[in-house]
């Protein structure tokens, strides 16, 4: 999508041929800032620290880390170390390890002379696959938008949005965001209010920032806003992004999803939620007893970092110094409360039976 009306991708290889850009999340919206990656732990701990962060690119970065790690030792000692150190950097997105076992299974069967080059053609399948998919839930998800539209004769369609499931989190378009671009670009009258996202703040920090940069009409808002935007007519669909979702249809996204889905379900408000078909985890059959919730640290708590009055960047602790806090990272939205599963191919009932007719192929891949 574009900053200030030039072309950006969240990730790319650079003009070197072997090492990989990335834009630096944790500096946004404050600074805008590429890190190049040229090791497999450097994926690692870009994926670990956040510095790059969405379930899509959290996959497609972890390809590229196969990449890099088949520079510095293609046998098959190295590429096992490559695989468990990459798919332990973070836990709840599935992406990780889909991409993880997608690399695994183009370079384990070839010559270790030839996984290198082998490997960076997969990775940059995966990054391409993750455009042409997302093009295909905008697609999808622009229908829903335009019924609205259609219903509301011209007036705004205002959609609401948690965390960031946009063009960041992914290599281009995003997921949530994807139908909202493509309708902005259709000249649909659309404005979207993003939830802050507390405790790292990705909607303000990184939602608004792209929106803002594309040029759609946006407004902030604290996390607990919704429920009162709902009961006043305010929110014509929620759209959300997801990390996981269970073979039930059960959607794990970042914490505050589930509170969202009450305050839809309780105001007859659609909820949909968009997702990249390796986003489904065929294995986990119960996403609230099965996927595992990653817990951060507490500082993301405590703490809050933002620039000054006088343009300094600070970080200022906001919790007494002897409180205790917890920081559960994800919850998960059962199936029940999501009225429709934006995918690739089509917007599908959140249940096993639609998702399994939907990508037949994933189901056998999870059977092996
Ligand atoms: C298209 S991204 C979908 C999700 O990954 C997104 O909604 C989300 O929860 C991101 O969490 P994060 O912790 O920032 O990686």
């Amino acid at each position: 999508m574009k900053v200030d009306g030039k072309h950006f991708r969240s990730i790319w290889r650079e003009r070197d041929g072997w090492s990989v850009g990335a834009i630096d999340q944790r500096r946004l919206p404050h600074e805008f800032v590429v890190a190049r990656l040229t090791s497999c732990d450097d994926a690692a701990v870009a994926i670990r620290d956040m510095l790059v962060r969405g379930a899509p690119l959290i996959g497609a970065t972890a390809a590229y880390g196969m990449a890099l790690a088949m520079r510095e030792d293609a046998s098959d000692a190295g590429l096992k170390r490559a695989y468990e150190t990459l798919v332990v950097a973070r836990p709840t997105a599935i992406n990780l390890k889909w991409a993880l076992d997608e690399m695994r299974a183009t370079l384990a069967p070839i010559d270790p002379v030839e996984r290198a080059e082998a490997a960076y053609a997969r990775a940059d399948e995966i990054v391409e696959q993750d455009v042409e998919i997302n093009r295909g839930i905008a697609a999808n998800g622009l229908a829903l938008i335009e019924a609205i539209a259609a219903k509301k004769a011209g007036e705004t369609v205002n959609v609401l949005t948690h965390c960031n499931a946009g063009w960041l989190a992914t290599v281009d378009w995003g997921t949530a965001t994807a139908p909202i671009y493509l309708a902005h670009e259709r000249g649909i009258k659309i404005h979207v209010w993003v939830d802050e996202t507390r405790p790292r703040n990705q909607g303000a920090s990184l939602t608004a920032w792209e929106l803002g940069h594309h040029g759609v009409p946006h407004t902030v808002i604290p996390d607990n806003t919704g429920g009162h935007l709902m009961q006043h007519g305010m929110v014509d669909l929620a759209i959300v992004g997801t990390d996981r979702v269970a073979a039930n249809g059960d959607v794990c996204n970042k914490i505050g999803t589930y509170l969202k889905a009450l305050a839809a379900h309780d105001n007859g408000v659609p909820f949909y939620v968009a997702l990249p078909s390796p986003t489904i985890d065929f294995a986990v059959h119960d996403g609230i007893r099965d996927i595992p919730i990653e817990q951060r640290s507490g500082v993301e708590v405590t703490d809050m970092t933002g620039r000054t009055a006088d343009g300094r960047l600070e970080t200022v602790r906001i919790v007494p110094e002897n409180s205790p806090v917890a920081n559960y990272a994800f919850d998960v939205t059962p199936a029940r409360l999501v009225t429709g599963l934006i995918t690739e191919r089509g917007v599908l009932k959140p249940d096993r039976a639609s998702l399994a007719a939907a990508f037949p192929e994933r189901i056998a891949a999870a059977a092996e």
